[in-house]
């Protein structure tokens, strides 16, 4: 029986074992994940501040890690150390109800984590794509090396704003938000599947983190990303992120 299969970025051959492992830890429902999650990137971030005297943070947004930021938010961090950013977001003022950056100013940036320095992805311009050079050279030259990485996943095995259509109008963007390694750390992206354009970290950002999780709810999610740890020809980005992680992301899921 195969264990394993090859998939190539341009030059880059990566050789991929069938079905991927996934470091599971599994809940009842969503506050006890949000806890546990909280006081897992918690200590990730002390342990960054104690080697190294700064922590960088790179969060998801959405719907679903609410609850997760809120407790973050609590953790006892040495928060004046720690550089957020979203993982995405959004082309949106940052007042607009379906940007990430207020998500996270409303429920991570509160009390004492409120002295965290935050680095937005949106900037006041027409277009991430206009807005794409400053935004590459402040993630380069301010926000990595990461030390953690919260992933949410949609229903379609999106990561970040890494959506299944990525490259359908310029293949290159594909290799660009996909490579594992050795590619712009952030990306402009159109996509069918969303509203509005994004800004985006690439899996070569991503993966500079030595802690990944991915933190799904629901049984549809789980399903999705099931199929895709198995799948060895699947396309979905989240495939991208198991076959790529320079070792197994810490999986939080609940039904
Ligand atoms: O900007 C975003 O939408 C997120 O960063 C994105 O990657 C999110 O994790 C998934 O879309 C899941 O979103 P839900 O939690 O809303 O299902």
């Amino acid at each position: 029986m195969r264990t394993a299969t090859e998939r190539r970025y341009g030059g880059l051959r990566i050789v991929e074992p069938i079905a991927l492992p996934l470091d599971e830890h599994l809940f009842d429902d969503g506050a006890s994940l949000a806890d546990a999650l909280a006081k897992a990137v918690a200590a990730d971030l002390r342990g960054a501040i104690a080697r190294r005297g700064s922590a960088r943070i790179a969060l998801s947004g959405g719907s679903t890690p609410r609850a997760f930021l809120t407790a973050l938010s609590k953790q006892t961090v040495d928060w004046p150390h720690v550089t957020v950013l979203p993982v995405d977001d959004r082309w949106v003022h940052p007042r607009h109800e379906r940007s990430n950056e207020k998500l996270m100013r409303e429920t991570l940036l509160q009390g004492a984590a409120a002295a965290a320095r935050f680095m937005p992805l949106y900037r006041p311009s027409p277009s991430p794509e206009a807005a794409l050079l400053p935004v590459l050279s402040r993630v380069a030259n301010e926000a990595l090396p990461l030390d953690v990485v919260v992933l949410g996943m949609g229903e379609d095995g999106h990561v970040a704003s890494l959506f299944p259509d990525l490259g359908r109008d310029s293949p290159g963007l594909r290799e660009i938000g996909l490579q594992p390694s050795g590619r712009a750390p952030a990306l402009a992206v159109r996509t069918a599947n969303a509203p509005e354009p994004r800004m985006t970290l690439t899996l070569s950002a991503i993966f500079t983190a030595p802690s990944l999780y991915l933190h799904i709810e629901g049984a549809k999610k789980k399903a999705v990303l099931e199929g895709a740890a198995a799948d060895p020809t699947s396309l979905l980005p989240v495939r991208a992120v198991l076959a790529g992680a320079p070792r197994p992301p810490s999986l939080y899921w609940c039904p």
